[in-house]
């Protein structure tokens, strides 16, 4: 049964893409090992890890892009698919309009690509030429052309490249809009941890293996994931943490958010407004796997 008519029959959604312990093997070496993961209708699964960890490659795995050499790569059948790559081979030299750009790979059906562009925003940039464009109004128009076709799943690889920060949040937001329009699946890759932890349902964490998996919450706490991205964890982890507003030391004491540190912590001393952690033992790095 093609997607589509099991989404028609009401059949529960099988998964558009699943790994089974992939691992790709190049030039003498494992770039990446151990991959399980699974992307289903509706879902936002997001890749992180450090540079070279093996993000780009397991999403290629995913894609059919690459052939996994141990464990397996599924793909439902009649996916389809919408990819925003983190490198595009086009020649900067040479004029590209932002209409073309988006008939690349393939015709379009009459209006897709104007539809496409309005949703992302950029519908006035058609005419543009695609080496003018500013590096938010360039991501908005790949993202158009990975949704023209209304796939069953997109693939977005580092989609807020060149973005600012107030630009990224509204990518993101669209980036959600768009999975909750279409219904399609996301599998997402992104280094902007703070952003990526409160978009996502379902966070992999990679460095050359999967170091932690799970729900942004339980893998912003892992021990692994801190160890990984150190201070950068700390801002994405502050999204889990609005909750806590104190810190029980490792010595026993409590650090309250106003910077002030008593030895006990109690309901009515002003200091804290909701329930709190208490980590047997815990120190302030770890503490947050109590969230
Ligand atoms: N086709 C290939 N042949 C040989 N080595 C490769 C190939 N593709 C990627 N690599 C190497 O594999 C490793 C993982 O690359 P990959 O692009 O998957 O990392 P990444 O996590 O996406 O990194 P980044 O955050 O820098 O984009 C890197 O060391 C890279 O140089």
């Amino acid at each position: 049964m093609t997607l589509a008519a099991a989404a028609r029959a009401g059949a529960a959604a099988p998964p558009l893409v699943r790994l089974e312990n992939a691992g790709l093997y190049r030039d003498g070496r494992w770039l990446v090992r151990g991959v399980d993961l699974t992307v289903a209708r509706g879902e936002i699964v997001t890749l992180i890890g450090p540079n070279g960890s093996g993000k780009s490659t397991s999403a290629k795995m995913a894609l059919g892009i690459e052939r996994p050499d141990e464990g397996a790569a599924h793909r439902a059948p009649g996916l389809t698919v919408g990819y925003v790559p983190q490198k595009l081979a086009i020649d900067w030299t040479l004029p590209l309009t932002v209409d073309r750009l988006m008939r690349l790979t393939g015709p379009l059906p009459a209006g897709a690509a104007h539809e496409a562009l309005e949703r992302t925003g950029v519908a006035h940039l058609v005419g543009a030429e695609v080496r003018h464009l500013s590096g938010g109004e360039f991501q908005r128009a790949l993202l158009a052309r990975a949704i023209a076709r209304k796939p069953d799943l997109l693939v977005l690889d580092e989609p807020v490249q060149g973005v600012d920060f107030s630009g990224e949040s509204a990518l993101y937001e669209l980036i959600s809009a768009i999975r909750a329009e279409l219904g399609c699946g996301i599998l997402l890759i992104s280094h902007d941890l703070h952003v990526v932890m409160s978009a996502t349902d379902h966070v992999i964490c990679l460095n050359g293996h999967v170091c932690c998996t799970g729900a942004p919450s339980a893998v912003a706490g892992s021990a692994a994931y801190r160890q990984l991205f150190g201070g950068r964890a700390n801002a994405a982890l502050a999204v889990y943490e609005h909750r806590h507003d104190h810190v029980h030391l490792a010595d026993g004491r409590v650090r309250h958010a106003d910077g002030s540190i008593t030895d006990h912590c109690h309901p009515g001393d002003g200091h804290h407004h909701h329930g709190h952690a208490h980590a047997e033992g815990a120190t302030e790095t770890d503490e947050a796997g109590h969230v």
